[in-house]
């Protein structure tokens, strides 16, 4: 049931039965990452060149591409060497010259005999005033020249292959297609104006001008939509298979969370309040939960996770909460301890820093459940960790995790309910992109009261003037956070630039006011220096960009972000709302080399105007694209094709709603539009999707 449908056979075979393959293209192609026929027809052109047919070559400004019938002339082979090989050529107007270099005479005599017609096609320059075309793409006899599209597909291409040879292993890719039935249901299919899967692709490797390479072109909008839903559909295979796997329902009877809003001294909000509703339900529920809890910075999302353990415990189970570092740990256990106080749940720390002894106390005293809620770093899921009974997983930032580990925590099947939060707001259709398996709720809202922080731009020329309000801020007693800049290529160039910019600092403000953290750092000095700036020790924190995720100092007032144009616009609004937690108002100033370009100060300029964390990032997205404002690699986003997830974003939540009406209607995709779709998931090499099927 869950083999390869036979009609796909021919897009799964070797390459070299290909036109104009052989193995030696075969392997170029293979190590392009094109492994097989289909790969080849879902690498769509990505321009187009026009070569409609001209009369001559005076209906064109050079320098552009033409296309014109000539009559050869004379052969002009070069007097001196490493001079190139030139001949003459007449259209129906005027005469100009084809270029050759490193060329071999008698070849060319073959290929343009004197006085002959042939369709010439190439790049027209003007050189010492003489029209030429040097090494023409096209030099072909006029009954041969048909082949010649009016505007043909250029190819993204890789060392060792040529157009030609793309051009020419797609036709007859093409010519393999199937005739598969449809995938798509029939009714969007016709509001949207959209061509059968074959004829898609068809049209989209022909396009007849720069308009059919648009991503809206219905046949373009259909395969990112084929795309999208193949990776929506095994998005939702996952979701069922992970939810189906609980079987205890932890529905609480709510004493443990009224004593913690009792103790609160601030009312939730509106946003808290629904998704702890909304986490609650799912906890209840005997299926397994499987949900994101997004919320910008200090949004209060620390509450949310508490509730949720809370109603964990007060149905007798334990609730763990895992950070990805040792200061986040303990701080996300700084900021529980007082909220488990108030409800009197024992809560404890464990870190990879706890050993022997103290490790084992703990250990035992969580295997008998008398710890109800543990927080740490992976260490809480190490091998020698039980638990009496663990029935919920708090993750804070799993960005780093990708859809394809979430889907084997769920595989090794330890039936708890998993909240993952995460403090990036990130874009609906990067959400669903990369959440798409789970159920999100949103904290849109901040709670009330929080002062906006000051957002200004100023040039690195004017660092001494800087230097000199950070001095005086300082002697007010205020707290400030120095980030240096962004070098993606080498932490150790980053922390070379923190090093240096601590010594100056240091030099300006005095010996023990200024620490210093960076990512090459021994994590217990890092710890040491984040340490002495939450006590107030040292006033002013050299980062490098470590502090972004989660830090809570709330007497720091003053963000200094160096090197601002090197982050993305969503990592500075994470690094801006480390202030603007305490009662002072804050500043963030955006220092950057100069010049900065117009778009650069546009990008920066958007965070003047705004702290909302979701507007900064649908901005970012469009400015940079998906790739940037997460981080591809160790995003986990997966790597489309063919869908542009800035410029079809409209697409992906359709296809996530109708991926999850097709198995709601079609669990085990049986039914003619699941068998489709189970072609759709081979095509698309969606293999994960189709074992899921299996095991349900
Ligand atoms: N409803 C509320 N009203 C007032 N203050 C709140 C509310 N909810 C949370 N807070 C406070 O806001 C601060 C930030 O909350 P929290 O640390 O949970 O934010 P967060 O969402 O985890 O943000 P980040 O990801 O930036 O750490 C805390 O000091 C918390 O006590």
């Amino acid at each position: 049931m869950t083999g390869r449908p036979e009609a796909l056979f021919p897009l799964f075979g070797t390459l070299t039965r290909l036109d104009g393959v052989g193995a030696k293209t075969a392997q170029v192609m293979i190590d392009a990452g094109i492994a097989k026929p289909a790969d080849l027809l879902l690498t769509l052109p990505v321009s187009g060149v026009d070569r409609r047919r001209r009369g001559s070559i005076r209906e064109v400004i050079a320098p552009c591409i033409v296309t014109v019938e000539v009559t050869i002339g004379a052969h002009l082979p070069p007097k001196t060497k490493g001079k190139p090989y030139r001949v003459t050529v007449e259209d129906e107007q005027t005469s100009f010259q084809l270029v050759f270099f490193h060329a071999r005479g008698d070849y060319l005599q073959k290929l343009l005999p004197t006085g002959q017609r042939r369709v010439v096609s190439g790049k027209l320059e003007l050189f010492d005033g003489i029209a030429q075309i040097v090494h023409p793409d096209h030099m072909l006899p006029p009954a041969e020249a048909e082949t010649i599209p009016a505007f043909e597909p250029v190819y993204p291409l890789h060392a060792g292959l040529t157009q030609k040879t793309m051009w020419k292993a797609t036709r007859s890719a093409l010519a393999l297609l199937p005739d598969l039935p449809d995938w798509i249901d029939p009714a969007q299919k016709a509001r949207e104006g959209w061509p059968d899967w074959a004829q898609a692709l068809h049209l989209a490797h022909n396009p007849q001008s720069s308009v059919d390479l648009s991503p809206h072109h219905p046949a373009r909008a259909r395969l990112a939509y084929d795309e999208l839903m193949a990776h929506q559909i095994t998005l939702a295979l996952a979701r069922i298979t992970a939810r189906r796997a609980k079987g205890v329902a932890s529905a609480g009877d709510g004493h443990l969370q009224t004593r913690v809003l009792a103790d609160l001294p601030y009312r939730p909000t509106g946003a808290q309040t629904r998704a702890i509703a909304e986490i609650g339900s799912d906890l209840a529920a005997p299926l397994r939960m499987n949900r994101l809890l997004q919320g910008d910075v200090g949004s209060g999302k620390t509450l949310v996770a508490m509730m949720a353990l809370c109603q964990i415990v007060e149905s007798g189970g334990q609730g763990v909460m895992m950070a990805p570092t040792e200061i986040l740990a303990r701080q996300h256990y700084a900021g529980l301890e007082p909220l488990a106080a108030a409800a009197g749940i024992r809560l404890e720390v464990l870190t990879g820093r706890d050993k022997g002894h103290d490790r084992a106390t703990k250990l035992a005293a969580l295997a008998q459940g008398e710890i109800q809620i543990l927080v740490g770093t992976h260490a809480v899921f190490q091998k020698d960790v039980h638990f009496h009974d663990l029935r919920l997983a708090v993750i804070d930032e799993q960005h780093r995790f990708g859809v394809a580990q979430r889907m084997e925590l769920g595989a090794k099947g330890r039936a708890v309910d998993v909240l993952v939060m995460t403090a990036t707001p990130i874009p609906r259709s990067l959400a669903l992109a990369q959440y798409g398996d789970m159920d999100v709720s949103v904290l849109d809202e901040k709670p009330p009261g929080r002062k906006p922080v000051q957002t200004a731009l100023v040039s690195a020329a004017r660092m001494d003037e800087i230097v000199a309000k950070l001095r005086a801020a300082v002697a007010e007693g205020r707290q400030a956070y120095w980030v240096c800049p962004l070098v993606e290529e080498s932490e150790v160039v980053e922390m070379t630039a923190a090093e240096d910019r601590f010594k100056r600092l240091r030099a300006a403000l005095g010996e023990g006011v200024v620490g210093l953290v960076h990512g090459q750092m021994p994590v217990a000095e890092k710890d040491a220096a984040m340490a002495r700036f939450v006590s107030g020790e040292t006033r002013v924190l050299v980062a490098t960009t470590v502090i972004e995720v989660g830090v809570n100092v709330p007497n720091a007032s003053i963000m200094m972000i160096e090197g601002a144009e090197s982050f993305g616009l969503a990592q500075l609004h994470q690094l801006r709302g480390r202030v603007g937690r305490g009662a002072a108002a804050s500043t963030c100033l955006l220092i950057y080399q100069p010049p900065l370009s117009q778009n650069g100060r546009k990008r920066l300029e958007i965070l003047r105007e705004t702290e909302d964390g979701f507007r900064i990032s649908e901005e970012d997205l469009m400015m940079r694209g998906a790739g940037d404002v997460i981080g591809t690699a160790q995003s986990g986003l997966p790597r489309f094709r063919i869908a542009d997830l800035e410029r079809q974003a409209g697409l992906m939540a359709v296809a996530q709603s109708d991926a999850r009406k097709l198995l709601h209607d079609d669990p085990d995709l049986q039914m003619p539009r699941g068998q489709a779709a189970r072609s759709l998931l081979w095509l698309l090499e969606q293999d994960r999707g189709i074992r899921l099927i299996s095991i349900g």
